[in-house]
Order: structure tokens, then sequence, then C-alpha cells
């Protein structure tokens, strides 16, 4: 991470050459994204450019092409469950909670049985989901399908968090949420890096998205057509023109 090393330390999280799409059609072209160790990176883009496809792609639900490298471990032989012991966690767009269960069954159910057997703590985990999102755990008796949904996103968070990844995969997490709690999600994402977390977080509010993350990627029809540091990329007249107009989040 330093800019002074000579040799930079190798990403957490290493995309190259990524290929992926559905039956004939290819969605991704030949993607490169770098994820260092305990950064928050971004991935703007317009509807369709393939944000999801991307995620889908490294978490193994989607078959794909290229390298997908994690924590210096290839995974094209890896199975989604292999990759979530590993330590890599998705939040998907559609939250995609059990909205007939308990808030709590929600989180439990997300330290996974095998991740339950094999890190005894969870119990010490769902503590610390509490004690980041206080709301959780006033509402932990409450379906979760009554949620706002604010407190919905919390839950996928927290759920996701329960496996205690190294590698939080954010899609949309401002998607349809008031300016305000969108605040409160992406202050969030700023305590989990703190505490060692490194984030991807895909997002179409590029405004929110380029003040937390560290550095950004905008992705355009497959392929990545602007990189840098997010300070970079949020002065970028073609970022600016694009994605950022005169919308406040
Ligand atoms: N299951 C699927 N079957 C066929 N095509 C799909 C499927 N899922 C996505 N696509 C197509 O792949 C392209 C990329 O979709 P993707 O969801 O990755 O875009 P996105 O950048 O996440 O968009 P958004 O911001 O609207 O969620 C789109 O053209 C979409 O219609």
């Amino acid at each position: 991470m330093s800019a002074t090393s000579s040799t930079p330390a190798a990403p957490l999280l290493r995309i190259e050459g990524l290929h992926a799409g559905y039956g004939k059609a290819e969605v991704l072209s030949g993607l490169n994204i770098n994820l260092p160790k305990g950064s928050v990176v971004t991935v703007i883009g317009p509807n369709g450019a393939g944000k999801s496809t991307t995620l889908n792609a490294i978490m193994g639900v989607l078959p794909s092409r290229g390298v997908i490298s994690f924590d210096g471990q290839d995974l094209a032989q890896v199975s989604l469950e292999d990759r979530v012991m590993a330590g890599l966690a998705l939040v998907p767009e559609k939250r995609e909670l059990f909205t007939t269960m308990a808030v709590e069954d929600n989180l439990v159910l997300g330290g996974f049985k095998p991740m339950r057997q094999r890190v005894p703590q969870w119990r010490s985990t769902l503590e610390e989901v509490y004690t980041l999102f206080p709301r959780l755990k006033e509402r932990r008796a409450q379906l979760a399908g009554t949620l706002s949904g604010g407190e919905r996103q919390m839950l996928a968070v927290g759920r996701a968090l329960m496996s205690r990844p190294k590698v939080l995969m954010l899609d949309e997490p401002s998607l349809g949420l008031a300016p305000l709690v969108v605040r409160e999600i992406f202050r969030t994402v700023t305590q989990l890096r703190a505490t060692g977390v490194s984030i991807l977080l895909i997002e179409q509010n590029a405004r929110a998205a380029l003040e937390v993350a560290d550095y950004g990627y905008v992705l355009e029809t497959g392929a990545i057509a602007l990189e840098g540091p997010a300070s970079d990329l949020a002065t970028d007249h073609r970022v600016i023109e694009t994605y950022l107009g005169a919308k406040r989040a």
C-alpha cells in the first residue's frame, strides 16, 4: 500500500482478464481490478455495465475465464462455499434476506453451518455485529420482512459479516435508501475498513462511493474505462459530467 515502496504488496484480491456472461452474450470482456488489503475500492458505472456480473463471477456463482486470485490463491477450481470459508462475502443488491425469519435467525444463518463449526466464536461475532448496528440488536426478534429499507441493508451487511470475511463485497448498498440512511451505511463502510476488512463497493451513487473509497474504477459495457485514486476520479471532468452531475447524495 505504501506509495514509496519499490515492490508494492500483492493485492488481496486480484482480477485479471476476467470474461463472463450469460449464454453466448459476453458481459465482461477482460476486466482488471485490484483490491489492496485494508482498502475500500469502488466500481462505479451505468446500469447494465456488468457490475453485479463482476461480483457474481468473483463469488463463483457465475462461470468465468481469467484470473481471480484471493490471498495468493487462484480461485478457478474453488467452490462457492470454499470461497466463503476462505474469506469472501457478498451482500447482494436485492439483500436476499429470509423475510419470514427473525433478525437474529438471519444473522445466525449468515454464519452458516460449516462456518459455525470452524469459528466457534460466532456468538461473539454476533455481538460485534450488534455493536456495529445497535438497531439490529433492538430488533433482534422482529421479522426481517418488516424492517425498513435501511435496516434491511444493515441486516444484509451484518449477515455477511457473520462469516468473518477478509473481503466484503457490497452490491449497490445505497439502492433505494434515503440520503441520511445512505450516509449511515457508508459510515459503516469506513468503520469496517478500520477493523481491517477490505471492501469492494459496487455503486451507482458515484458521489457517495468516491467519498468513502481509496481507489475507484469506472466500468462501462464490460470493460474498465477509467481508474485512479478516488479523490482524483471525483474531480475528473469525465466522471463529473457523466456520473456526478449536480445531484447530491
Ligand atoms: N441472468 C442473466 N441472464 C442474462 N443476462 C443477464 C443476466 N443477468 C444480467 N444480465 C445482463 O448482463 C448485463 C450486465 O448486467 P449487470 O447486472 O451485471 O449490470 P450492472 O452494472 O450491475 O447494472 P445495474 O447497475 O443496473 O444493477 C445486462 O445487460 C443484463 O441484462
